[in-house]
């Protein structure tokens, strides 16, 4: 019998499901876009239904092709968006659309918590609170919403949120609930401490579900989940993990000093450090599967998020429809540095900018679409570069190897070049597979007892991109880039 088992990667932008069979491979790979996620300027929510459907019927496409070609689904996992809100009723039905990561309405709730009171959080749950946390998210629906607190059951993660519509069960793991800042690292429970200086109360601690490990069997697909999907009733599902955890765990980038940048909406800049250490002085740090280590991260939503609004902007008046391919590709139509046109990439934000927005610096009249495609790609990259640097300049070890790019953006190999250009590292392209499926999928084969041996990863210096010329120029771009920044600071704190 044909045994595999089914990883589901559910980002801010698409949805994605992938089979591997018991070594590892992959079989097939299904995708969808997500819902699209916009309510206002400030106000970024999913219709949890809806991105429900698109999961299911991604599932259904996959299981179709599965079953034709004689697989049978051994086990299965989530990992999607961390942080953010998605609440539940005791029926497990949404008590409201969900918050997404990329909201910022309560930017001013971190605003005012004190030095000391963040210190005091970071020390213990090894994140820096911000705007779309979890925790955060309850204060204010405790200030603006009670009404919707009084209505829910349940406070999921995405992942939890797909989980549950699988298997009817609510559940959390340790990686993403500590990736969203709700639990202690040292005992690895949640943590009231945090509610109380976060202003939550701690009655609200009843909404958050048991932790599991990652790969612990939570649930089994139900017969309702089985008629949206297609997939056999009965099948074992694991409680899943972030997926800022899963594209690391996918690619095998998991010993103590391994670096992953992810390339998805959200910027991710990662290192595998251990987990007794102090945590490194970076924005999250989330509890890996593998207990003796944790994920050190500097993120923002600021990656493929604005090559998607490009594309969008650019493409709207345009016969057919822009992808970021394409923009990619006409990107490679001009010369390095956009001819002196610099783009910042927070049309989501910046942390540690209150107020900060996209901007577009030395436009000039002889600048067409392929400068503004240049501009947008290299901006994001230059972004990635400064949260690595910051990454590079906590405690954490960063390892001499080349490092793993993932997410969306990795499957390009002009821009994986642009990355090894302005970071000025070696970088492993992806493997020609949904890496966080790959991730989440190798918890879910653990979790059903399959032999992991044959999972592992070997290195392959084929996928290897190292700085090339144009890397001096890039590092002249960056001096510019950060001064400009910095400049905008107190322009953003006005303006907004
Ligand atoms: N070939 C490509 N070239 C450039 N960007 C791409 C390419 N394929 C996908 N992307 C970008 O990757 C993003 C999706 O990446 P993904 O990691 O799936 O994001 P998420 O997990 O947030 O949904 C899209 O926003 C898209 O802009
Ligand atoms: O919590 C987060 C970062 O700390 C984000 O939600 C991230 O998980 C998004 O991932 P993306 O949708 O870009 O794949």
């Amino acid at each position: 019998m044909k045994t595999c088992v089914i990883g589901i990667d559910v980002g801010l932008t698409s949805a994605k499901a992938a089979a591997f069979d018991e070594v590892g491979h992959e079989i097939a790979t299904v995708s969808a876009p997500n819902p699209r996620v916009a309510v206002s300027r400030e106000r970024q929510e999913i219709d949890m239904r809806a991105l429900w459907d698109v999961v299911a019927g991604v599932l259904r496409e996959l299981q179709d092709g599965l079953a034709r070609d004689g697989w049978v689904v051994r086990g299965i996992g989530a990992t999607g968006h961390g942080n953010g809100l998605y609440l539940v009723d005791e029926q497990l039905a949404p008590v409201r659309t969900a918050i997404a990561s990329t909201d910022s309405r309560a930017e001013r709730i971190v605003a005012g918590l004190d030095p000391e009171t963040v210190e005091s959080v970071r020390q213990i749950s090894g994140s820096i609170p911000w705007a779309a946390q979890p925790g955060v998210l309850l204060r204010w629906l405790h200030d603006n919403e009670p009404e919707t607190l009084a209505a829910a059951a349940w406070a999921l993660t995405c992942k939890d949120w797909i989980t549950v519509c699988l298997t009817g069960a609510p559940s959390a793991d340790l990686s993403d609930s500590s990736g969203c800042g709700l639990v202690n690292l040292r005992t690895r429970e949640y943590e009231p401490a945090v509610f109380d200086m976060l202003g939550v109360p701690q009655d609200l601690m009843r909404l958050l579900p048991a932790l599991h490990s990652s790969d612990a069997v939570v649930g089994t697909v139900t017969a309702e989940a089985a008629q949206q999907t297609g997939l056999p009733v009965g099948v074992p599902v694991v409680a899943g993990c972030m997926d800022c955890v899963a594209s690391p765990l996918g690619a095998g980038s998991t010993e103590s000093g391994d670096v992953t940048v992810i390339v998805g909406t959200w910027a991710i800049n990662s290192v595998v450090v251990p987990a007794n250490a102090e945590p490194p002085r970076v924005t999250i740090n989330a509890l890996l599967p593998d207990p003796r280590y944790m994920l050190a991260m500097e993120v923002a939503p600021t990656s493929a998020a604005s090559i998607e609004w490009a594309a969008n902007v650019l493409g709207d008046r345009a016969a057919c429809p822009l992808t970021p391919r394409e923009l990619l590709e006409a990107a490679g139509n001009v010369p390095p540095l956009a001819d002196g046109l610099i783009f910042l990439p927070f049309i989501h934000g910046a942390p540690e900018h209150l107020g900060a927005s996209g901007t577009l610096l030395g436009i000039k009249g002889s600048h067409g679409y392929a400068h503004v495609a240049r501009a947008v790609a290299e901006g994001i990259t230059q972004y990635h570069r400064v949260q690595i640097e910051k990454v590079t300049s906590s405690d954490a070890e960063l390892s001499d190897e080349p490092w793993t790019l993932a997410g969306g953006g990795a499957k390009n190999p002009e821009w994986a070049q642009m990355f090894a250009d302005v970071v000025g590292h070696p970088m492993r392209r992806q493997l020609g597979t949904e890496l966080g499926a790959r991730g989440v999928a190798s918890l879910a084969a653990n979790g059903i007892g399959c032999d992991m041996a044959a999972w592992r990863v070997e290195p392959d210096p084929e996928l290897v991109v190292e700085p090339g010329p144009e890397r001096e120029q890039y590092a002249v771009q960056a001096a510019t880039f950060d001064r400009i920044i910095t400049a905008m600071g107190p322009v953003w704190e006005e303006y907004k």
